[in-house]
């Protein structure tokens, strides 16, 4: 992906904080009423510093996207806080958010995706098309801008629901497993360009995965959470190298295979329990 681009992720509002910190005390999320209540997640404690890039794993079910929608201020918090620099999340401008399916307005254009998120960010009506178009480059879709959703590819299209992600004015960037409906290639070129664009922009990113590969290359830190309620299992960090090594190279090293096995054997032990503790 191309680094030239003039949308820099601006300060959202008055709230105090370093911008793209996340800070997450006693969460708690219950869904229903009275005695069909459920505790859906938490309590959770997380801190995430702002620019760190951190992914989110565990079995099914545990409370993954709940605590994404947590954090994107979509859903309050039942008890404890969820601060996004320093103040509760404001739902469409606390972060920018990319789901499974890339959710696009087939009736718009490639650019006209983008610049439509621009216009709920503020920007004018003459600046929108070219902050567009660089928001376009920067995710690899240079040129695209006045082809259809339909003429362009699965992968194609969740890369302008991150351009689009990027055109919200905000330091978070919230990634809800965008790749899994990819196939296995598009999914690995997409990952070392998230990676990339991440990195570029310095936004603190949350991204949610199932995939113990897809946690392992991605970052350095991997929190598990249990099965549900959700909470935080563990905490991994690891110090795999990851600058100037190729992805495949990556894959290939005793260090990458080690920590792929260690997520992946916290989540199902994660799984195991919560499926011990259901069955009674
Ligand atoms: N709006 C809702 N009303 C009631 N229960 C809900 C609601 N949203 C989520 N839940 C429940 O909360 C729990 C956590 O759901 P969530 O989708 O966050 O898990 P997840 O870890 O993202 O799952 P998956 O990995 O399968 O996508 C589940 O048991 C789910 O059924």
């Amino acid at each position: 992906m191309s680094s030239t681009t003039s949308t820099e992720p601006a300060a959202s509002g008055a709230a105090a904080g370093p911008l793209g910190q996340i800070a997450i005390t006693g969460a708690v999320r219950e869904y229903g009423k009275g005695g069909r209540r459920v505790t859906a997640l938490g309590p959770i404690d997380l801190q995430v510093p702002a620019g760190e890039f951190i992914v989110l794993v565990g079995p099914s079910g545990c409370g993954k996207s709940t605590l994404l929608r947590l954090i994107a201020g979509f859903e309050p918090v039942s008890r404890g806080s969820v601060l996004v620099d320093g103040g509760p999340p404001v739902p469409g401008h606390s972060a920018g958010v990319v789901f499974q399916q890339p959710r696009l307005f087939p009736w718009q254009t490639v650019r006209g995706n983008v610049a439509l998120a621009l216009k709920y960010a503020g920007v004018s009506r003459s600046e929108r098309d070219g902050q567009a178009d660089a928001l376009l480059a920067r995710v690899g879709l240079h040129g695209t801008g006045d082809r259809r959703i339909w003429e362009i590819s699965g992968g194609q299209q969740q890369r302008v629901a991150i351009a689009r992600a990027l055109a919200v004015p905000t330091s978070l960037l919230l990634m809800d497993e965008p790749f899994a409906a990819l196939d296995a290639l598009t999914r690995e070129r997409l990952q070392e360009d998230v990676r990339q664009v991440s990195a570029e922009s310095g936004r603190t990113t949350v991204f949610v995965t199932h995939s113990p590969d897809e946690a392992a290359y991605l970052e350095s830190r991997i929190v598990v959470l249990s099965g549900r309620p959700g909470r935080i299992a563990a905490d991994l960090r690891s110090d795999l190298p990851r600058t100037g090594i190729g992805a495949d190279e990556l894959r290939e090293t005793p260090e990458f295979a080690r920590l792929r096995a260690e997520v992946a054997t916290a989540v199902k032990a994660e799984a195991a329990t919560a499926e011990r503790r259901d069955r009674g």
